[in-house]
Order: C-alpha cells, then structure tokens, then sequence
C-alpha cells in the first residue's frame, strides 16, 4: 500500500517523507468532512460560473450537430465530456482514485509517468459508481434552475461550464467511498453484520447523521449568499455580515435544494453501496 497521506487540507496525497506507514490511519472522519467542506466552495464557484449563460438548449439537443465527423447522436455537451474525457486519461487524471470519468469507452491508458496516488479505498468496493445519476440529475434537474431561460448561442462556454460543473459533483459524491471506509474502519463491529446481512436500511441509519447534514445545508446556502454577491467598495451595497438579501449570482435556496434532494442523497447511496462490498 502506498505510503503517503491526505493533507488535512487537500485532497491531493503528499509524499512519503510527511508520514507515517498507513494511509487508513491518517484518514479520519474529520479529515474527510474536512474535503467536502472544501468540495463546497469548488461546487458554488462552478454553478456561479454555469450561471453566467442562458440555458443554451441547443448544446444538449442530440441532433443539432447532425452527423458531423462521426458525432452524430450526441450532443454538443457530451463531445465536450467525452473529449475532455479521453485527454485526461491520457494524462492519467483517472489515476486519482478520487477522479470518475462519466464516459469508459473511448479511453485509453495513460501515457505519463504514474504518480502515486494513495489507495485507501478497499478494492472490491472502489468501482461503486453513480455517474449515471448524477449525469441525470445534473441536465434534468439542477441545471433549469440555476440557467436563465435563453440561447446566447455561445454553446462552447456553457458546455464548458457544465463539465466543470459535472467533475466536481461527482468527485463530491464519489467521495462517499472515502467517508465510509472512515466510517467502517472506525467501527467494523457495527458494520460488519448489516453488511453480511445486506441490510441497506440498518446501513443507512449507521452512516448518518443528521445534524451534520443539517450543518452542511446551511453553510452551503450561506456559501452561495458570499460567493455570489458583487463586491463593490461602497459599503451601502455591500452587507459584510450578510444579514441583508444580496443580489445572488446563483439563488442560494437551490445550492441547498441540490445539497438536500440530489447531492447529500448521492452521497449516502454511494457510502451504502461501497459498505455492501466493503467485507467482499
Ligand atoms: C459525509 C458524511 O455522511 C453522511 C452524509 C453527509 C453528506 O453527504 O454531507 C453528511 C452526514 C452523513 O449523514 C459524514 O458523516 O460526514
């Protein structure tokens, strides 16, 4: 196993010479909230950002590219992915268990030196995958609520948006694998019979907790109210205690609308799924 540790505060791996032999003993439940705090200010950024465009319907209608150069059948926003997709394997960006691709087919083998990466996660467990939905969720839901009505017909930028959009979702969620190892490593003894008995429901109450969640809602609506406000210097326009309601780039009750309907749900199923695999 490699011999590296997360930084309390990057998810990235530091190398060897920072610590110690086990990369699960520096992996700690605080550590890893400690990620998805950080996760949070990369999601609001990205959906500020995916908010600057008119909704650009065109850039996900299947048949406006026709059949050009082999694309046919797919959107602008998907070649976007897929493309983007296909480079960065490449580049072995994929080698970062924390990194999904959305789309498997098209990809090849790196072709750089590997960097090592440490390997927390149990390897029976690590494919669970719910790309798919967040994909869904993502087109057919989020995205009508934070674009305005509108063709601006800068399809590219909104495309481009969207994908960061997508990758930092789905690290967010995906990162329910890391959360649950934590969890699982800390009390096997509570675990472990619900997962021989494959009692998702017992699971699920294990792994929750809700006070936290509660927590998490309310800073990321908060997030959204700083983030997204214009900074001005005159102090008439800007409320620093946020008290006050200031002109939002995205509407902070739907960062917290896509925390407690799709991306803390995501979560949970991710963390259940990997636990149902974790004694594999
Ligand atoms: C991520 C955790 O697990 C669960 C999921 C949460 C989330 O997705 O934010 C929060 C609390 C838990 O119910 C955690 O305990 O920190």
């Amino acid at each position: 196993m490699a011999s590296q540790i997360l930084h309390k505060n990057s998810s990235r791996a530091l190398p060897e010479s920072s610590c110690c032999d086990d990369p699960l003993k520096t992996l700690s439940l605080e550590l890893v909230r400690d990620t998805l705090v950080r996760i949070e200010d990369s999601i609001v950024f990205a959906l500020i950002e995916r908010a600057r465009f008119p909704l650009n319907s065109n850039a996900y209608d299947a048949s406006y590219l026709g059949n050009h150069r082999g694309h046919g059948g797919r959107s602008i926003s998907e070649v976007f992915v897929r493309e983007t997709e296909v480079i960065e394997a490449k580049l072995g960006r994929y080698q970062n268990p924390e990194e999904i691709p959305f789309f498997t087919d098209d990809l090849a083998s790196p072709f750089v030196p590997a960097f090592n990466y440490p390997q927390v996660l149990y390897p029976a467990a690590a494919s669970v995958n719910v790309s798919k939905d967040i994909w869904d969720m993502y087109f057919k839901n989020l995205l009508p609520l934070i674009a305005s009505e509108g063709d601006d017909g800068d399809y590219v930028s909104a495309a481009a948006a969207d994908l960061v959009c997508l990758q930092v979702l789905s690290r967010r969620i995906h990162y329910g694998r890391q959360v649950a190892e934590v969890k699982f490593s800390d009390a096997p003894q509570d675990y472990s019979p619900a997962i021989r008995a494959k009692d998702r429901n017992t699971l699920m109450k294990l792994l929750t907790f809700e006070s936290v969640e509660e927590m998490v809602k309310r800073r990321v609506e908060k997030k959204a109210k700083v983030f997204g406000q214009d900074v001005t210097l005159n102090d008439k326009n800007n409320s620093t205690d946020f008290d006050g309601e200031p002109n939002c780039k995205v509407d902070p009750s739907v960062v917290g609308q896509l925390y407690s309907e799709w991306v803390i749900p995501l979560t949970k199923v991710v963390e259940v799924e990997y636990l149902l695999r974790r004694l594999d």
